[in-house]
Order: structure tokens, then C-alpha cells, then sequence
């Protein structure tokens, strides 16, 4: 319950509180009601039935009550239902946009989605549907055993006796849930992510004529989330079928200890009547207590789960932002590791002067991402600072950060929506005449000239798909209408046809004029034009200089030039002077 009120937030505690006292006393008269059947009954078969009828008034009141506080509880749940989810939701929402850009990878996307849907949708069925019949099958039970107590003692006892049993069965079919039901969401985790990662990868698995699943990670990760549920049913499904049986049994006991006592004498007939229709009336919700207990159980893993999101912390933001001037990059000795990994970066230090371009160059996995990532601030260094125009990006906040830094990456997100407005995602308050002018500037003119309806031709999902020299065209309008002072370039590594190499080369020329542009370059062209190159070594920086410093100085970055011109076709010489 702590965890469920954790993930629904201070304000929901006294409305959940105030429905759970409701569910409380509906069961309780449910209790009431099935125990005034006792005296309805007795008083009916025994020699005054008229003297019923004070019982029967006081039942049909009880009645009444309870019929109408259960109605409330049910309408109550409809709006409970929706204001929950409407309040998760805004919760993860409010959460998620304030988690650092680093903490979107692949697999938490999976887990996202995950969270979003059946975490909400769990945790949305506690107070709605498990708590209020959880309440009636411990609740209207216990009012019976008090009312056995008043009546006869002795089946009160025995009750009393074998309540300890039933719980002790109760929490062996919720233990049996709990060992399973985490290995259940983990493999659900583990399958969703597949889902995802199959998905994308249909290009490659297509191009290598992988079409079907069987031995795929995919094809696995199912197998496993499908032994995990059956694993699950197996525990769980023998304890819950046990709990029924041992809730029958007792009855059964106080069924032939009250048959016992009437034959006896002790009971009164007419009085074994009534009591035999409150403990068969108790069986029901009794029984379903074990399913309920597991119900309950397995739904905890939504809030859980919502809890872990909600303890991803953001980076911490100024109160009030800096604001400075200038353009400048500065990273002063930077170290940085994802997670418990090794260090990435170490000591990184270097300076990109205002206007000027650097080239981040290294062999894969040498930290030319995570140096871009840490200067938009998707990430914190672990030690070290990085400065944008003399102040520290944690003092210029993520907001500050990503409005003096543009980036240009190869693989550019388009939204289902037209041209136009996949321009103007870099500055959503722009003119359609600044978005048109931000795409003549971007090259992307002769493209709109051939779509049927021009910069309002709908892109991504559902319409035209356009090439990869096209969409970096796109991302290049994006960032002029944005016009950061901070370009960060990724080159496309894949090769463009010669028309779009050059148009996408004068756009960015474009887009690099009176700019501070940070590159990580892929193309000779951009070497050489470059002001200073950072060859990276996935410690840190092995060598820095310019082009033909560095090719003078015949080392590491000299040797990688070598064997890109043997993979690549790049010519190897010092800028012509
Ligand atoms: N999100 C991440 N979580 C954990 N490790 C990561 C993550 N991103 C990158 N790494 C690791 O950090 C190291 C540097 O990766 P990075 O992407 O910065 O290299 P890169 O030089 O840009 O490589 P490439 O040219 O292949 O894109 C690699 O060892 C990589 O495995």
C-alpha cells in the first residue's frame, strides 16, 4: 500500500484513504446484513414468528444503507479509475521531460512503454478492482465469527482456532506469486525490448534473409516470458485451488460442530437455521481471498515499477540560469563513465574558440558521441566541467544548454506530420516565411518542388518517405530556424550519391557560417577544413592539431587516415598551399 500511495503522490493519500474507509464499512454491513439473517431466521421458525418483524425492519434498514454506500463505492470507482491514470500519467509526463536526454536508450523506451500502459493500468486495478472485494473476504467474515461468538461461543472458538490456518494458507499462495511474479515482468521487460529491437531491425535481419524469428533473440526472450508465466501458474494456480479447499473445510468443521451441538441440545434448531445461513453465506467471499491476495500481488509490480521511474533523478537545474554572451566550448580535464562502466573520457580537456570548427575524429567506440552528448548536457562529466561562453553548462541549465546548441545527426527523427512542421520543431514560434526561408537556405527547395504538395507534403509515418540526404536536409532547416550559436555536426557515414554529398555539404556550409561547430567527422573534406582535430583513443584525446600538423607528425591519427584511405578511397596528402 506504501508503494502504491508513493506512486500516486501526496496529494491522492486523503482520497484513497477516504475510499478505503468507504470499502471498509460497505463490508462491514455486508458482515451486518448477513448476520441479521441469523435472528430473521431463528426468530421465523421458532414458536413467536411474529416477533420477526422488529428484525426483519432492522434488516431491511441495514439493507438500504449498505445497498446505497455500495452503489457510491461503485460510481466512486469509475472516477477513482480515471483520476488515477489521469494523475500517473501526468506524473511519468512531468517526470520523464526533466530526465536527462542520456537516460533514453532502446531498451528504457521498452520499459517506458511498459510503464505508461500496464503499470498504470495495474496499478489503477488496486483500489478499483481488488481492494473492495479483498475488504469483503476479510472483513464480512470476521462480523460473522463476532456474531457466532454472541450466539455460540464454541463455533466462535473454533473459528477463531482455524483463522490463523487460512492466513498461513493465504500468505503461502501470496508467497508463491511473489517468487514468481518478478521473474514474470522481467522477462515481459526482456520480450517487450525484443519486440522493439525486431522491429527496427527488419532492414538488416531483411538484407541478411533472417525473415522468420525462430533463433532469434526474439524467438528466446518469448520462450522464456512464456515458461515464466506457465511457472508462475503452476506455483501459484495450487496454492490458490489449496486456500479454496482448506476455506470449505473449516466450514465444513463449524457446519458439523453446530449440527453437533443442536443434536446435543445445546442449539437451539431454529437458531442452527440461521447460523447455517451465515456461514454459508461467508464461503464465497472467503474463498476468493487467496485469488485476491494474488491479484494484489502481482498488480504491486505497476507502482513498483512507476516508483523506480519516478527515482530516476534529473540533473540538478539552476534556480536562475546563466546567461553568457559568448560561444566558446571548454572542457577542463573531463572525465566520464555511463553507469559502473570504465571510463569513457579521462581528463579530457580542450577548447573549441568561438567560430571555429573542431573535428572529433577516432575509430568506433573512441568517445566522439559521448564528448557531443556531455556538451548538449544529455549527461553530466563525473568530474571535470565543461563551460559554453565562460559558464558551466550545469549553471546554464539543460534549457539554456539546448538553446545555444544545435545538433545535426545522421539519423533524423521525422514526425507523421507535413514538412513544414518537421522544419519547425527547431523553433516551434517560427513563421511559415522563416521555415520556407530555413528551407531554401537547407537545399531543400528542388526537393519540395517535386512532392505533390510541396512543404505541405506529410513525411514519416503514413506519407512520403524521403531519402537520407533529403532528411538531413530537413534537420539542417532545423537547425538554422533554431540558429544556435553551437553546431553539433554528426557526418553521415553512409554514403550519399554525388548531388546530395553537395547540397548537403552547402548547406551545412550554410549552417557553419559564424558559428562555433563541433564535428564528428567522417568525410576528408571536413579534416582538412577543420581548425583543430581531436583524435580520440576511447580514453581521451591521443593526439590534437591541425591536418597537416598531425600528418607531419606521422602518429595515430596519420596511421587511422591510412587505413581509412584503404577502406575508403581517402587520399592522404597535406592541404595544397
Ligand atoms: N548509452 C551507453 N551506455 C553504456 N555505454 C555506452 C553508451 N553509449 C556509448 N557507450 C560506450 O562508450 C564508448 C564510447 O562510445 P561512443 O558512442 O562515444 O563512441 P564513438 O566514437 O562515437 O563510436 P562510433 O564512431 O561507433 O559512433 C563505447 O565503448 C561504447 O560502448
Amino acid at each position: 500500500m506504501t508503494s502504491f500511495l508513493r506512486a500516486l503522490g501526496p496529494e491522492h493519500v486523503g482520497p484513497i484513504r477516504a475510499r478505503l474507509a468507504l470499502v471498509l464499512v460497505v463490508s462491514a454491513l455486508q458482515g451486518a446484513v448477513f448476520a441479521l439473517l441469523v435472528p430473521v431466521v431463528a426468530v421465523l421458525l421458532g414458536p413467536d414468528p411474529a416477533a420477526v418483524l422488529p428484525w426483519v425492519g432492522a434488516l431491511a434498514g441495514t439493507t438500504t444503507v449498505y445497498a446505497v454506500l455500495r452503489a457510491l463505492g461503485l460510481y466512486a470507482n469509475f472516477s477513482l479509475g480515471g483520476s488515477i491514470s489521469r494523475a500517473l500519467h501526468r506524473r511519468i509526463g512531468g517526470h520523464v521531460v526533466r530526465l536527462p536526454l542520456g537516460w533514453f536508450t532502446g531498451a528504457r523506451l521498452g520499459e517506458l512503454n511498459r510503464t505508461a500502459t500496464s503499470a498504470v493500468s495495474q496499478t489503477m486495478q488496486v483500489p478499483v478492482h481488488i481492494v473492495p472485494p479483498l475488504a469483503d473476504a476479510v472483513v464480512t467474515p470476521l462480523v460473522a465469527v463476532g456474531v457466532l461468538a454472541f450466539y455460540d461461543w464454541r463455533l466462535a472458538a473454533a473459528a477463531a482456532v482455524c483463522a490463523p490456518l487460512l492466513w498461513l494458507a493465504f500468505r503461502h499462495g501470496n508467497a508463491a506469486v511473489e517468487r514468481n511474479d518478478a521473474a514474470v515482468d522481467a522477462a515481459g521487460d526482456e520480450a517487450a525490448g525484443r519486440v522493439l529491437e525486431y522491429a527496427r531491425a527488419q532492414p538488416v535481419l531483411r538484407a541478411f534473409g533472417r525473415v522468420g524469428t525462430e533463433r532469434s533473440a526474439l524467438d528466446t526472450a518469448l520462450v522464456a516470458q512464456h515458461a515464466a508465466a506457465r511457472r508462475l501458474l503452476t506455483r501459484a494456480v495450487p496454492a490458490i485451488v489449496g486456500f479454496g479447499f482448506l476455506v470449505r473445510l473449516v466450514f465444513a468443521l463449524l457446519l458439523v460442530m453446530a449440527v453437533y451441538s443442536a443434536l446435543g441440545g445445546d442449539l437451539d434448531a431454529a437458531l442452527l437455521v440461521g447460523l447455517l445461513v451465515l456461514i454459508a453465506r461467508c464461503i464465497q467471499p472467503l474463498g476468493a481471498a487467496a485469488e485476491l491476495g494474488a491479484a494484489l500481488r502481482m498488480a504491486r509490480s505497476g507502482p513498483d515499477r512507476i516508483n523506480a521511474l519516478l527515482a530516476v533523478r534529473p540533473l540538478p537545474e539552476p534556480k536562475t540560469p546563466a546567461d553568457p554572451p559568448g560561444s566558446d566550448i571548454v572542457f577542463q580535464d573531463v572525465s566520464f563513465a555511463y553507469g559502473d562502466g570504465p571510463d569513457v573520457l579521462r581528463d579530457v580537456s580542450f577548447t573549441v574558440a568561438e567560430r571555429s570548427m573542431t573535428a572529433l575524429v577516432g575509430p568506433s567506440g573512441s568517445g566522439k558521441t559521448t564528448v557531443v552528448r556531455l556538451l548538449a548536457r544529455f549527461y553530466d562529466p563525473t568530474s571535470g566541467r565543461i563551460t559554453l561562453g565562460g559558464a558551466d553548462a550545469r549553471a546554464i541549465g539543460s534549457d539554456g544548454v539546448s538553446e545555444r546548441v544545435a545538433m545535426v545527426f545522421q539519423d533524423v527523427y521525422l514526425f507523421d506530420g507535413s514538412i513544414t512542421d518537421n522544419i519547425r520543431v527547431g523553433r516551434p514560434g517560427a513563421t511559415d516565411a522563416e521555415v520556407a526561408r530555413a528551407a531554401t537556405r537547407a537545399g531543400l527547395d528542388p526537393v519540395l518542388a517535386e512532392l505533390p504538395k510541396g512543404a505541405d507534403t506529410r513525411v514519416g509515418e503514413g506519407g512520403v518517405a524521403l531519402s537520407g540526404g533529403q532528411k538531413q536536409r530537413v534537420s539542417i532547416a532545423r537547425a538554422l530556424l533554431k540558429d544556435a550559436p553551437i553546431i553539433v555536426l554528426d557526418e553521415a557515414t553512409a554514403a550519399l550519391d554525388p548531388e546530395n554529398e553537395a547540397i548537403v555539404a552547402t548547406a551545412i556550409g550554410e549552417l557553419a557560417r559564424d558559428r562555433t561547430l563541433l564535428v564528428i567527422a567522417h568525410r576528408l573534406g571536413t579534416v582538412r577544413n577543420a581548425d583543430q582535430i581531436l583524435f580520440l583513443d576511447g580514453r581521451g584525446i591521443a593526439e590534437r592539431g591541425t591536418h597537416d600538423e598531425l600528418l607531419a607528425r606521422d602518429g595515430r591519427y596519420a596511421d587511422f587516415l591510412r587505413s581509412r584511405e584503404r577502406a575508403r578511397g581517402w587520399r592522404l596528402t597535406a592541404r595544397p598551399s
